[in-house]
């Protein structure tokens, strides 16, 4: 009998016949749903010979919700996410410049999911424009409810626009606004909370998956407050909840300035060799260099909203291409959690039955892990491996590999099935 996901203090309690809802999505999202539930319920049954199998209830947001009720984001959908904890989503559409806001922000921000995890890591075999993809071993921790990406914005013109720029120049005596009459305004919240929230979140990851560092991405020589603030929180917090499991660069600069650049060396090695996570910072323009050409020397990433969602895409391409880039929205403290892969409806493809579904097939594997079916992940991850292997793939790696043959979205999920 299908039953629901519940939580206790942070924990959950899966059944072996979990009810998951879906959202398929808009653009390619019917084309790779069907051939990611095929797979994910594929590995199930083979690894579990039965005795588990998830019961997917679809909901409705995007352009399927409003044909059918009128709305893009029915509360019935929401109460659904919030009744059964855990659900997965293809990608929806937002109109650019105008229309409405982001249903993908909007189920972030309404669930309150501010972990948006995204694993970047090689697959043997995957085509890629870098030299040595298999460096690539990254695991982003996106905050995904604040910054410039919250969505507070005033449109050029406006009775509001023209408010909230009186108030900047005239109460708080800012000359920067430089063309003040034509000026559409954006508003950056960035809070205390939220980046310890986030840099908890990733410390506690790195520490559990035994990774060696912690890298705070951001762009505080510029924004001060902001993203400056979102480093400076995220290193006291790391030494104040974390002590002696971390060691950060501040600590690292205050050797430096009372014993010396040796001894502040040293320290590091020893920090190293004991186990302990390297907390570290990168301004975010270097570090996009720098994942190109030294991507060894970064593990976890902690980041703001709109940084974790150009680094992330940027990211996908050294590993050959966002078809294949997962993604989960997770709130650890409620439970809640929304897997979706990084990419978007791409509208040209959709219907083709063209595209590569490995991103969502991805998120299912992260999810399938997530509730401890790790057989059922495994599975999935050792398939996808020798799929690829094989030279089996979609488009988008075909384009890019010799001798490869070409499937469609629907045929990789049976050679993924075959190859189980
Ligand atoms: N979480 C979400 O739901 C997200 C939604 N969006 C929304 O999606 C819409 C379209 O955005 P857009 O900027 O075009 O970005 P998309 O990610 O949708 O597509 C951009 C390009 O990425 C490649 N691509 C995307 N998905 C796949 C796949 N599964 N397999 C192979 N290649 C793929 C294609 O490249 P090529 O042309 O080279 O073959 C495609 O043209 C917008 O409305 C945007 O707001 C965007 C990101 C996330
Ligand atoms: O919501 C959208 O349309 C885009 C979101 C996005 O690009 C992302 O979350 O990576
Ligand atoms: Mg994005």
């Amino acid at each position: 009998m299908a039953e629901k996901i519940t939580v206790n203090n942070g924990v959950l309690n899966v059944p072996n016949n979990p009810v998951i809802p879906y959202i398929e999505g808009d653009g390619i999202g019917p084309d790779i749903w069907a051939a990611a539930s095929r797979v994910l319920d594929a590995a199930v049954e083979k690894a579990y010979n039965g005795e588990k199998k998830i019961d997917w209830k679809e909901i409705l947001v995007g352009g399927k919700a409003h044909d059918k009720t009128g709305e893009w984001l029915p509360e019935d959908s929401l109460d659904a996410i919030r009744e059964y904890l855990i659900a997965i989503k293809g990608p929806l559409t937002t109109p650019i410049g105008g229309g409405i806001r982001s249903l993908n922000v909007a189920l972030r921000q309404k669930l309150d999911l501010y972990t948006c995890l995204r694993p970047v890591r090689h697959f043997t075999g995957v085509p890629s424009p870098v030299k040595r993809p298999e460096e690539v071993d990254m695991v982003i921790f996106r905050e995904n409810t604040e910054d410039i990406y919250a969505g507070i914005e005033f449109q050029e013109g406006t009775a509001d626009a023209k408010k909230v720029i009186d108030f900047i120049r005239n109460e708080m005596g800012s000359e920067n606004i430089r063309f003040p009459e034509t000026s559409g305004i954006g508003i950056k919240p960035v809070s205390k909370e939220g980046t310890e929230r986030i840099v908890r979140s990733a410390i506690e990851y790195a520490l559990a998956e035994g990774r060696k560092s912690l890298t705070l991405v951001h762009k505080g020589n510029i924004m001060k407050f902001t993203e400056g603030a979102f480093k400076s929180w995220g290193y006291d917090l790391a030494e104040r909840e974390f002590g002696d499991k971390v060691f950060t660069w501040n600590q690292y600069d205050a050797i430096v300035e009372k014993e010396g650049k040796d001894a502040a060396n040293k320290a590091q090695d020893e920090a190293e060799a004991a186990g302990k996570i390297i907390v570290k910072d990168s301004i975010a323009d270097i570090f996009l260099q720098q994942i190109l050409t030294r991507p060894k020397e970064f593990d976890v990433v902690a980041t703001m909203n709109l940084n974790g969602d150009y680094i992330s895409d940027a990211l996908a391409a050294q590993v050959g291409g966002i078809g294949i880039a997962p993604g989960a929205n997770i709130n650890y403290a409620t439970g809640h959690a929304i897997f979706e892969a990084t990419h978007g409806t791409a509208p040209k493809y959709a219907g083709l039955d063209k595209v590569n579904p490995s991103s969502v097939i991805l998120s299912g594997e992260l999810m399938l892990r997530h509730l401890g079916w790790f057989e059922a992940a495994e599975l999935v991850l050792q398939s996808m491996d020798k799929t690829i292997g094989s030279k089996v793939v979609t488009y988008d790696f075909a384009r890019l590999m010799d001798n490869a043959r070409e499937v469609k979205c629907s045929e990789f999920a049976d050679e993924l099935i075959k190859n189980m």
